[in-house]
């Protein structure tokens, strides 16, 4: 059983169709990236979810709860640019929250404790927020968003605004978090989705283009190419390796020579051993393969 099942999503703004009929369901445990350029519908989607908008049509149902119960208590959200008060200290601000989510004086208090410590802020817990760095500030809004035990957080663009050191601390944050709940994040860089998602969902235009794991994306839309460098003129090898059994194509272009197969391991055998035997003078040999950018287009073009 899912822990979210999505239905037909779909969410109107006058004229413009932000989020147009999709369909997902969310697994417990995982960690999904909902990665789009900006405009996508990404904010649309998780403000939907997370019950903080009314869809136009469509339905989304959580395991287990009836359509008049409270989705906010399973839920923690994160907003792209959340506000915080930045007078309080991180604790202040955390036993604040903590009460505003119905938790006794003594829970608050104990919950703040082990968050700031979860979230690496132990040592900052004096200090105001406003002196606090970006992704000290985001660290805290994540801790604000799962002050009330959710099963699923969703986090809206979480690393966008940071330096590399705050995106590292926030990105090792989720990695840790995925171990205790469901999460869903946003985000436009792909290297990032890559790093703590296990699954993926593309959007584009308001539509799901493409879901999966990483690997089943790389499976289906990666290619790899063989670049060779001689030194000499390059044509001279063209002709032998057009003939090798496993290569597909052997272009030339800048002077060197460009080499695609389905099955690039045997091409590299066959390649390596013409040229060993031949004694060609390569220069330089490497594969390339199609970088995360180049395999979005191609989902989102499919
Ligand atoms: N309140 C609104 N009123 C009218 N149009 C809106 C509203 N909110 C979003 N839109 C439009 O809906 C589309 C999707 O916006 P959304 O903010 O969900 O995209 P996004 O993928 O989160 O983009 P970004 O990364 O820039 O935040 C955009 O064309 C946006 O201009």
């Amino acid at each position: 059983m899912s822990l979210l099942t999505v239905n037909e999503l779909t969410k109107r703004y006058d004229d413009k169709l932000a989020v147009d009929h999709i369909n997902i369901q969310f697994d417990p445990g995982k960690c999904v990236a909902l990665i789009g350029p900006n405009g996508a519908g990404k904010t649309t989607t998780l403000r939907m979810l997370s019950g903080l908008i009314k869809p136009t049509s469509g339905k989304v149902s959580f395991e287990g709860m009836g359509q008049h119960d409270d989705i906010r208590r399973l839920i923690g959200y994160l907003p792209q640019y959340p506000i915080f008060h930045t007078w309080m200290t991180g604790k202040e601000f955390l036993i604040y929250v903590g009460r505003l989510a119905f938790l006794s004086k003594e829970e608050a208090t104990k919950r703040t404790n082990e968050l700031l410590k979860l979230v690496g802020l132990e040592d900052a817990v004096n200090k105001r927020i406003g002196k606090y760095s970006g992704g000290m500030k985001q660290r805290l809004g994540i801790a604000q968003a799962i002050i009330h035990h959710p099963k699923i957080l969703m986090l809206d663009e979480p690393v966008a605004s940071l330096d590399p050191i705050g995106r590292r601390d926030v990105l090792s944050l989720l990695e840790t978090l995925k171990q205790e709940m469901t999460i869903l994040f946003s985000t436009h860089i792909l290297s990032d989705a890559d790093e703590v998602s296990d699954e993926l969902l593309l959007l584009h235009d308001g539509k799901i283009v493409e879901s999966g794991s990483m690997d089943d994306l790389r499976q289906k839309y990666q290619t790899s190419e063989i670049e060779l460098a001689f030194q000499d003129d390059p044509v001279t090898y063209q002709k032998t390796l057009e003939k090798l059994p496993s290569i597909g194509t052997c272009y030339l272009n800048k002077n060197m020579l460009f080499v695609t197969a389905e099955n690039i391991q045997q091409a590299r055998k066959e390649i390596l051993t013409s040229a060993a035997r031949e004694d060609w003078p390569l220069t330089s040999y490497s594969i390339k393969r199609t970088s995360l950018e180049d395999l979005f287009m191609k989902a989102v073009n499919n």
